[in-house]
């Protein structure tokens, strides 16, 4: 037996479908949706992303800015940027695509985000919004993951879910949304400090691999028949490498390939949170 796929580029222009007449409608009205992204420095991953997001812009209609800035911008000069999107009417949204230089106080400039133009959902007004239940963006990549699941009719009301990892993109907030009552999962969020990981995963229908470790979910560790996403990526001499070992497609019942999975359903939920941003606007 060999897992079924699940195929977020498919997923993803199946969702640009959807999204075009929305953003259609929205240029009649005068109120064409505009997503900018900020990218300082040049590393070749965070380029290759960002030119990824602008060509997505110009699949659906929507209007694309970009502002690049040099490795050695000062804070100052960052956050004049900032306010400058923040002022424009063209910037429907915008990301501040990450990590930034260390040089950079990145909190400070993530919080200066107007967070009506939260295109990411990590602004912490949105993160506490999501806390609290209440409409705001939503972060894309956990977002992503769900939208991905539901539309592969993956069950996760009463589900067993094993996340791995707690950063602030992917494992934290995921965690937050699979425990809302409309998916009614029932969440263990593992790091580091996990006593027994192998036992953790083992007993999940579903896993969301968001460590970063290349290939740290073996086989041997997965639930037969399981949903296993695979989140993280890893740079290495040999190429991309995700947290989950090639091996796990003989075991698990779903599995989200990488690339090819996540990647594509997280930018197809930055242009729907856009969108989103847009209809509010037009109220
Ligand atoms: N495909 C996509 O669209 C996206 C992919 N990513 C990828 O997802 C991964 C996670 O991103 P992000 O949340 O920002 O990463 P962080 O580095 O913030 O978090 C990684 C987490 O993984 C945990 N971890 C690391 N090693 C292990 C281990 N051996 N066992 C258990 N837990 C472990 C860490 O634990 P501790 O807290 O104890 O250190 C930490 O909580 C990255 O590889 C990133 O590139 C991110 C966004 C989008
Ligand atoms: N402010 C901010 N928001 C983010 O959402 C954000 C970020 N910073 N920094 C880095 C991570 C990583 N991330 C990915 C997005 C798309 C793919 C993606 O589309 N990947 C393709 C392959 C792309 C390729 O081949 O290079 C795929 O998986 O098929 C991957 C990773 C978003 N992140
Ligand atoms: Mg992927």
């Amino acid at each position: 037996m060999s897992a079924t796929i699940l195929d977020g580029r498919a997923t993803k222009d199946a969702i640009f479908d959807e999204l075009r007449p929305r953003v259609a409608r929205l240029a009649e009205q005068g109120h064409t949706p505009g997503l900018a992204t900020v990218l300082v420095g040049d590393d070749p991953g965070s380029q290759s992303y960002v030119r990824a997001k602008h060509n997505d812009c110009a699949k659906v209609g929507i209007k694309s800015i970009r502002k690049d800035l040099p490795a050695d911008v000062s804070q100052a000069d960052v956050e004049a940027v900032l306010d400058e999107l923040n002022a424009d009417p063209a910037c429907t949204g915008y990301i501040v695509q990450l990590p930034l230089p260390k040089h950079l106080d990145a909190g400070p400039l993530l919080e200066r985000i107007a967070p009506a133009k939260d295109a990411d959902g990590l602004h912490p007004i949105s993160l506490g919004r999501l806390v609290l239940g209440e409409e705001a963006p939503l972060p894309c990549t956990p977002r992503g993951i769900i939208e991905l699941l539901h539309r592969y009719d993956v069950p996760l009301n009463g589900a067993q879910v094993a996340v791995v990892g707690r950063g602030i993109t992917v494992g934290r907030p995921i965690g937050l949304l699979l425990t809302r009552r409309s998916e009614n999962a029932t969440v263990t969020l593992c790091h580091t400090g996990t006593k027994d990981l192998a036992a953790e995963v083992h007993r999940a229908d579903v896993v969301i691999a968001a460590a970063g470790k290349p290939h740290l979910i073996t086989a041997d560790m997965v639930k037969p028949g399981a949903a296993v996403l695979d989140v993280g990526v890893t740079r290495t001499d040999a190429g991309l490498a995700g947290d989950v070992h090639p091996d796990v497609v003989q075991v698990a019942g779903f599995l989200s390939p990488n690339p090819g999975g996540v990647g594509p359903m997280t930018r197809a939920m930055l242009l729907t949170n856009v969108v989103e941003a847009a209809e509010r606007n037009v109220g």
